[in-house]
């Protein structure tokens, strides 16, 4: 078994007159410490898979594990969310945005300031602790919301096309960034994006899906080669534009 597993999923949502599905027999595993991408067509189920991997909502069929438990009110603090939009508290300052989980947690409020502090460094945010969100850009307040969603130490974390508000070059940094961030402390990663040339840069594995109703169509194993570059460099290298041609197609195909 691996870190993350999903087992026999299947989803659908029921309108008035009759149920759609909407994921459909996804099985598959995510081992620990691995950065992997979801992509795939629009509406294909990308969003509600996420959403269910994070406990909060039960599919229609099968389960969710993490390290062999059955996800559950319990374990669910094991996955932080990192979404479009940062939804930072516009009248908390950043120190207190990013200790908000650890408040809720009510873990010790002696280690909080240490915790921002540290993780602000690490997201090349060291001096803005005092400032409010509406003070940051785009990108800053994208760093400040890995910085609190890391705050509370999940084991995995989910990411919901974090970087697709940005402007291209903010986004690239974040690439590299949360790339860099999450290989330090070793976190599970799984990243949905209809971005093909960001989840082949940022990922050892790149899972693509189909839609109507959503299933695991194939999954492309990034070359060695390009998972030891950072995801700016591997956009360069030349193994880059192989496997994004196979991508393509392979997406194409699905119509
Ligand atoms: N609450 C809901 N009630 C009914 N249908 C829903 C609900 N939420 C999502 N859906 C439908 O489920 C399908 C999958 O939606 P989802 O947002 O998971 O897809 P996605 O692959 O993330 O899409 P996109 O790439 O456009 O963000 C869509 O057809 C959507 O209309």
């Amino acid at each position: 078994m691996e870190f993350l597993n999903l087992e026999n999923i299947h989803h659908s949502y029921f309108s008035s007159t009759q149920a759609k599905d909407v994921l459909c027999d996804i099985n598959l595993g995510i081992r620990e410490g691995e950065f992997v991408s979801f992509i795939g067509p629009s509406g294909c189920g990308k969003t509600t898979l996420l959403s269910i991997i994070a406990g909060l909502f039960p599919p229609t069929k099968g389960k969710v594990y993490i390290d062999g438990e059955e996800i559950s009110i319990q374990n669910q603090s094991l996955i932080g969310y990192m979404l479009q939009q940062d939804y930072l508290f516009p009248w908390k300052n950043i120190e207190d945005n990013i200790t908000i989980g650890l408040k809720i947690m009510e873990r010790s409020q002696k280690t909080h300031k240490v915790t921002a502090n540290a993780l602000l460094q690490e997201v090349g945010l060291a001096n803005v602790s005092d400032n409010y969100p509406r003070e940051l850009s785009g990108g800053m307040r994208q760093r400040v919301a890995l910085a609190r969603t890391l705050a509370v130490n999940p084991k995995i974390l989910l990411l919901d096309e974090p970087f697709s508000a940005l402007d291209y070059q903010s986004k690239l940094k974040l690439e590299d960034l949360v790339v860099e961030t999450l290989k330090a402390y070793q976190k599970t990663a799984v990243l949905v994006t209809h971005d093909i040339g960001e989840a082949i840069a940022m990922s050892e594995r790149v899972f693509l899906f189909s839609a109507n109703p959503g299933t695991l169509h194939r999954v492309f194993e990034i070359p060695e080669a390009l998972q030891q570059l950072s995801p700016f460099d591997a956009r360069q290298h030349p193994a880059y534009s192989d496997v994004f041609q196979a991508i393509w197609k392979e997406l194409e195909s699905l119509g």
